[in-house]
């Protein structure tokens, strides 16, 4: 069986593309701009990237948006502040702290000061847990596009063992809640998981979120497995996922490749998110 590859990428313009024609509506209809305030802090490399990226996916659809580059000094105060005045402007409808944030700078206070219908991140404890609860919120761009790749696959995720390696709050815990939504069987694993191989070779969908680069080896994958890689480590300036992709793509039924993967839909799902942060304040 030959492999199959999940194309982020492709999967991201289509969607991308969709998004383009609800933006032409909004403005058309209610003659509101869909708002992207990225917030950045400090001078990480790998942020500044990504932020341009986000920039660029923003402009590309028709949003209005903002990026405020504030200096590594800056206080948990004043970014305070700048947030209030973003929960206060009526042009923004998604705001988004990058993250890491410098040491000193309570992330979590952050995440929760940000107004919750404009928490396009779903950072904010209040959509946590509504994930948590099963109800509607905005879910994690990350989480929210991964599981639209297992759908793209077009194959029933009920009753499938699903095994996440990673636990952050940003990616491993809330895809395995959302894999527990859609009735999968769900194991977490973790660095202090003990004899991990066993469990990846039980897995018919591993998703991989740990920042290891190939930690998982194409000996561990069961046959026709969903194989999704959310790991991106520059080695040797080369980006590379958590999963041995060639060995794995020899087991997988499925696999998403790095760069090209996970990545794009995760921005992808951000446009979505402040689309829908926009609709939700024409009602
Ligand atoms: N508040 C917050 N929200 C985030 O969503 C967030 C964050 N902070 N901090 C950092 C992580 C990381 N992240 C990525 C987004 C896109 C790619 C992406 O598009 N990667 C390309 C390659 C990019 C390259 O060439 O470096 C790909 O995989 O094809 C990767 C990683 C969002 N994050």
């Amino acid at each position: 069986m030959e492999v199959k590859i999940l194309d982020g990428k492709k999967i991201s313009e289509e969607i991308r593309n969709h998004i383009v024609n609800e933006v032409k509506k909004l403005k058309a209809n209610y003659g509101i701009t869909p708002g992207l305030s990225v917030v950045l802090v400090g001078d990480d490399a790998a942020s500044h990237v990504y932020v341009s990226m986000k920039e660029k996916a923003c402009k590309k659809v028709g949003f209005h948006s903002e990026v405020y580059k504030l200096p590594k000094e800056t206080t948990q105060q004043e970014l305070l502040n700048l947030i209030n005045k973003l929960n206060n402007d009526e042009k923004i409808h998604g705001i988004l702290v990058q993250l890491p944030l410098p040491k000193g700078i309570d992330e979590h206070l952050i995440n929760s000061h940000i107004a919750p219908t404009k928490d396009v991140d779903g950072f904010h404890a209040v959509n946590t847990g509504k994930l948590f609860l099963g109800k509607e919120s905005f879910i994690p761009c990350t989480p929210k596009g991964i599981l639209e790749l297992i759908k793209r696959t077009g194959e029933d995720i009920t009753g499938k063992h699903a095994v996440v390696i990673g636990r952050s709050n940003i990616v491993g815990k809330p895809v395995a809640i959302l894999l527990l939504k859609e009735n999968a069987t769900v194991t977490i694993c973790h660095s202090k998981t003990k004899n991990l191989d066993k469990y990846v070779q039980t897995a018919d969908i591993v998703v991989a979120a740990v920042g290891v680069p190939e930690l998982i080896k194409g000996n561990m994958i069961k046959k026709g497995a969903i194989v999704i890689d959310a790991g991106t480590r520059k080695v040797n300036n080369k980006l590379v996922g958590d999963v041995e992709f060639e060995e794995a793509s020899k087991k997988a039924s499925w696999i998403t490749p790095v760069p090209g993967g996970v990545g794009p839909m995760t921005i992808t799902m951000l446009l979505e998110n402040t689309l829908k942060a926009a609709k939700a304040q024409c009602e």
